[in-house]
């Protein structure tokens, strides 16, 4: 017969068709191009998966006395297993589909122009929720939005209903069990609930093998060195499937795995099942073992059931999960320590998916509140409560903080009145704060990052700043000392990673600009001026004139966390500020060398700094972001210069010696 389109030449023609107004055969080769996306990958993950159970034809034990044979056998026979599935399911297709319309799959793309062709052929509620699968992946589209509103408003349907069409099996599960749950249907959450987790592994093992794609080399080397680095990649990607997975209505949503296991728990032990209801806490807490609540129905269990919790053991399902994590998360470690990730990874789940959601908001999933209903004992207290999902993937993090000198944290969220706030001491020694300084006394430029106007917030004082790779660069022109530069990164990179680290962040975090900088009192400033340094403000979006957080262009939006070393105090004002938008002052921290101040970038952290009215104000600023689209690639090359810098003047030493 005729052979099927792929969905790249399916998606072109709908395309095509929307360009000419053509309604239906816009739909028509749309909807046929998402099955096919769909039926690609799922037959795509499902020959790798199967392919994982190949077996040899050797004896047991046999090729194992060899090197590497034993290896090689799976390997061989993992892609004879591959080429033959592929074969016989995907046949026809190409090895590679573009990588651009394949992103604009992963992003809901294809329903915006959906959504138009329903709306002109009349069907409102597919139109709507066509929209609304798009806003999904697309949260800032301003058009998007302005239609969303428009359906809402004039669709003339009654209870207009918005489907995410795009929801899976595991999501929607869960929504039906919370439902449940609300209800007090104890086992028909279960059942939900159950479905949900069963759902979410399947995915997650989808998720993980379409991570096996092709790798982009730049050349073969070593063979052990080229199946490392794709390996490196590979596993880079499957330690991605967590958060692209853990996604409700749109949003990340970090505990959505051990969540279930709240809820089951709790749902067992109302159906009078004591036993599974253990299992499912004891399985929470190897997902996150500080949780209060959990913790105090453990205790609830064994004081007021009598089972004797120490002797259970998490599920088989939260276990193997668990522990596969784990190990991957150490060898990825492994390989970051001497290799780099190739920034042009090429997997067939792009790494920027979800993207837009990651952000690092964790959202409340729930916070139905399940009062205390077994005879008005101290019970189960609550379903779950957004917690961080840092625990699998930052274990060792710790031995990174704690390699960090004597770093000391001086002030947490409590003295600092907020939330997601720190201030710590002793980043940097006072040779290294003074080296800092004497790089931007030589390198800084006025007005630097501010579109070269030397007072930008204030006409009482210059500002001047340098970023890294500038900072190399002028190393490279021997305008300032290369080792200073190098400082300059290396301090910066000390505390991305303590920041990182210190906020149990889920996935990496990345900087997203970085800028030594000073603000310098004007000589003839007066003594008693009332306006401030840095009006106060948030980093990630522009507070309007009701200080609303706009999260929109012009501001950064992409920037999750913020953090100043601070590198002198011989001058006068210029604390940093926590303020409310009123003015009202928070907390008030005072610079001073090897200071850090670091705090999420949002609303729930507006800041600002005090009027410097003496001498001059010097700082490391940086701001980090989740989301790798937006890592400033500027370390990197400011440090391929130095490297080469240093790598020359070696040479040059060894000539002349
Ligand atoms: O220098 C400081 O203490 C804060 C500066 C700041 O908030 C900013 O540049 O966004
Ligand atoms: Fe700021």
């Amino acid at each position: 017969g005729e052979i099927p389109k792929t969905y790249d030449e399916l998606y072109n023609s709908g395309i095509e068709a929307y360009t000419s107004e053509d309604w239906y055969g816009t739909i028509d080769s749309l909807e046929k191009a998402i099955a096919e996306f769909k039926f690609y990958r799922s037959s795509l993950a499902t020959c790798r998966l199967r392919c994982n159970n190949v077996t040899s034809q050797f004896e047991d034990g046999y090729l194992e006395q060899f090197d590497d044979l034993f290896f090689f056998d799976r390997v061989l026979r993992k892609a004879e297993c591959l080429t033959r599935c592929k074969d016989k399911y995907l046949g026809h297709r190409p090895e590679r589909i573009s990588q651009e319309i394949t992103n604009d799959f992963v992003l809901n793309v294809p329903y915006s122009y959906l959504q138009m062709a329903y709306y002109k052929t009349d069907q409102m509620e597919k139109a709507a929720s066509a929209a609304y699968t798009f806003l999904l992946a697309n949260p800032d589209d301003v058009m998007m939005n302005s239609n969303m509103d428009w359906y809402q408003a004039n669709s003339g349907i009654e209870n207009l209903v918005m489907e995410d069409m795009e929801a899976k099996p595991h999501q929607i599960n869960y929504m039906q069990g919370q439902d449940a749950y609300g209800q007090e249907d104890w086992s028909e959450a279960i059942d939900y609930f159950e479905q949900s987790l069963e759902e979410f592994y399947k995915v997650d093992g989808e998720c993980r093998s379409l991570c096996e794609g092709p790798h982009e080399y730049e050349e073969f080397q070593d063979l052990y060195i080229s199946i490392g680095t794709h390996y490196h990649s590979v596993v880079n990607c499957r330690l991605n499937c967590f958060q692209k997975t853990s996604v409700l209505e749109g949003k990340f949503a970090g505990d959505f795995l051990p969540s279930i296991y709240h809820y089951l728990q709790y749902a067992y032990f109302q159906v009078g099942e004591p036993d599974k209801a253990v299992q499912c806490a004891v399985s929470y807490l190897l997902f996150l073992p500080e949780d209060e609540v959990m913790t105090k129905n453990m205790e609830f269990y064994e004081t007021q059931t009598g089972i004797n919790v120490d002797s259970y053991q998490p599920r088989d399902d939260a276990k193997l999960y668990h522990s596969r994590v784990t190990v991957e998360d150490s060898l990825k470690k492994f390989a970051d320590s001497f290799m780099t990730l190739p920034s042009n990874v090429v997997a067939d789940t792009p790494v920027e998916e979800f993207s837009e959601k990651k952000k690092g908001d964790i959202d409340d999933i729930d916070a139905n509140n399940i009062e205390d209903d077994v005879e008005g004992e101290d019970v189960i207290i609550e379903t779950s409560k957004a917690k961080y999902f840092g625990e699998i993937q930052n274990d060792d993090d710790d031995d990174v903080r704690s390699n960090m000198d004597n770093v000391t944290i001086v002030m947490t969220e409590k003295e600092l009145n907020g939330t997601l706030r720190m201030v710590a001491d002793l980043f940097a020694s006072q040779m290294q704060c003074d080296q800092l300084i004497e790089l931007a006394l030589a390198g800084a430029v006025e007005g630097d990052g501010y579109s070269g106007k030397a007072k930008p917030h204030t006409t009482f004082e210059t500002f001047s700043g340098l970023t890294v790779l500038n900072a190399a660069e002028k190393a490279r022109e021997g305008l300032v000392k290369a080792e200073d530069a190098l400082l300059y990164l290396d301090l910066s990179e000390k505390a991305r990673r303590y920041v990182e680290s210190y906020f149990k962040l889920p996935t990496r975090l990345f900087f997203s600009y970085t800028h030594l900088v000073c603000r310098e009192a004007e000589p003839d400033a007066p003594q008693d001026r009332d306006d401030l340094s840095h009006p106060i403000h948030a980093d990630n979006c522009w507070l309007d004139d009701k200080g609303n957080c706009i999260k929109k262009s012009p501001a950064y939006v992409w920037r999750d966390y913020s953090a100043l070393m601070y590198l002198n105090e011989d001058f006068e004002g210029g604390e940093f500020i926590f303020a409310r938008f009123n003015k009202t002052v928070e907390a008030s921290v005072q610079p001073k060398c090897g200071r850090l101040v670091s705090f999420s970038a949002g609303e729930e952290n507006l800041h600002g700094v005090k009027a410097v009215t003496k001498g001059r104000r010097c700082a490391l600023a940086m701001w980090y972001t989740l989301d790798t689209k937006y890592d400033e690639k500027a370390h990197i090359e400011a440090r391929e210069i130095l490297e080469n810098l240093q790598h020359d003047e070696l040479y040059l030493r060894r000539i002349y010696q």
